[in-house]
């Protein structure tokens, strides 16, 4: 069947390949289907991005060519710009994607939620074995591959040793590794009451520098004290970047003057390109708060071999790299 729209959209595809600006902005203005996909399941934009062409992805921007749709191999323009080291494509490509995701941010925040992001999840039950901690849809909320992570987020939050808060439990990888840098004050929020149980059955209620507090940090950071830790943490599970964002909001008052916040930068560990946008994202926010953000890459393709996954619904981690989030308050 003869499809002249779909023609043009294919043309579109060629002519972006090609590095043809002229047929691109042609074709645009007559009405070609820029998020047209081709046979190789490519979009004019992934093409414009392979060959690093700024003025066709420009173009292709300015039409509304979407940044951040998926390739077969889930792959999206600014990864074959990120791949190719095509500086100039990939900076558009990351504007557009971080101005894209503050925009629908702020509509989230608008859309008034009457459910908490992960009320399911702090409901169900989860089941611990030695190297994981799942969900009851078998998906990890902690996995013991993490340990030199968490271990390299204590060393950085305990830099000024004195009182530090972490929110999250989980396998308890991290408070194991902020105990040993023997704080103050140890203090643990953690919201699902299987895992608190398994805190309190483990003996940490019983150790003398820690305080746990049993709610959902949305309820209970209020009862913390004003300016009182010198490092947080924060790894939750199951909450979406606004909950994070949210919780960025309570730092000014919770951290010390000279504290150190860090976070687990987990977002989007899938696609090599969102996570650039959400790290930039989050980074810039956090900047908006006061604060300055040191992102330190850690290797961690060897911690992840394909039998770590074994029996885990989603790799929520593929990348080779980590960026450990280290947030002080600017000078
Ligand atoms: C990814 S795990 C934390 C792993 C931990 N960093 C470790 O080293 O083992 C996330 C934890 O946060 C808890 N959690 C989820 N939502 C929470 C909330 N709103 N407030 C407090 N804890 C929450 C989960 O029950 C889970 O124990």
């Amino acid at each position: 069947l003869f499809c002249p729209a779909m023609e043009e959209a294919d043309q579109l595809c060629l002519a972006a390949k090609s590095g043809d600006l002229k047929k691109v902005q042609t074709l645009i203005y007559s009405g070609a289907d820029v998020t047209h996909f081709d046979n190789d399941g490519l979009t004019p934009l992934m093409h414009a991005a392979k060959i690093g062409n700024a003025e066709i992805v420009t173009a292709l921007l300015e039409s509304g060519a979407p940044w951040n749709a998926l390739s077969p191999s889930n792959l999206s323009a600014g990864d074959f710009a990120m791949e190719a080291g095509h500086q100039e494509t990939f900076d558009l490509l990351l504007k557009t994607g971080i101005q894209s995701e503050l925009i629908l941010g702020t509509i989230a925040r608008n859309q008034t939620k009457n459910e908490y992001s992960n009320q399911e999840y702090l409901q169900d039950r989860v089941s611990f074995s030695e190297d994981k901690l799942m969900d009851s849809e078998s998906k990890g909320v902690m996995m013991a591959w993490e340990k030199p992570l968490m271990e390299a987020h204590a060393k950085a939050i305990c830099l000024n040793g004195g009182h530090i808060l972490n929110v999250g439990f989980g396998m308890g990888l991290v408070d194991t590794a902020i105990q040993r840098y023997n704080p103050v004050k140890h203090t643990i929020i953690e919201a699902h009451p299987e895992v608190y149980k398994r805190m309190i059955e483990s003996g940490w209620g019983e150790k003398e520098n820690v305080k746990i507090v049993f709610g959902r940090w949305q309820d209970v950071l209020d009862k913390l004290d004003d300016n009182s830790f010198d490092g947080i943490f924060f790894d939750t599970y199951g909450e979406y970047y606004e909950d994070l964002r949210e919780f960025h909001q309570h730092l000014p008052r919770l951290l010390k003057p000279d504290g150190v916040y860090s976070y687990f930068n987990g977002f989007c560990g899938s696609n090599a390109f969102f996570h650039v946008v959400y790290c930039n994202l989050v980074t810039l926010e956090i900047e908006n708060l006061g604060f300055s953000t040191q992102l330190i890459p850690l290797p961690v393709k060897d911690c992840l071999g394909d039998e770590v996954w074994e029996g885990v619904k989603q790799k929520y981690w593929q990348l080779d790299t980590y960026y450990l989030p280290v947030c002080q308050f600017s000078d």
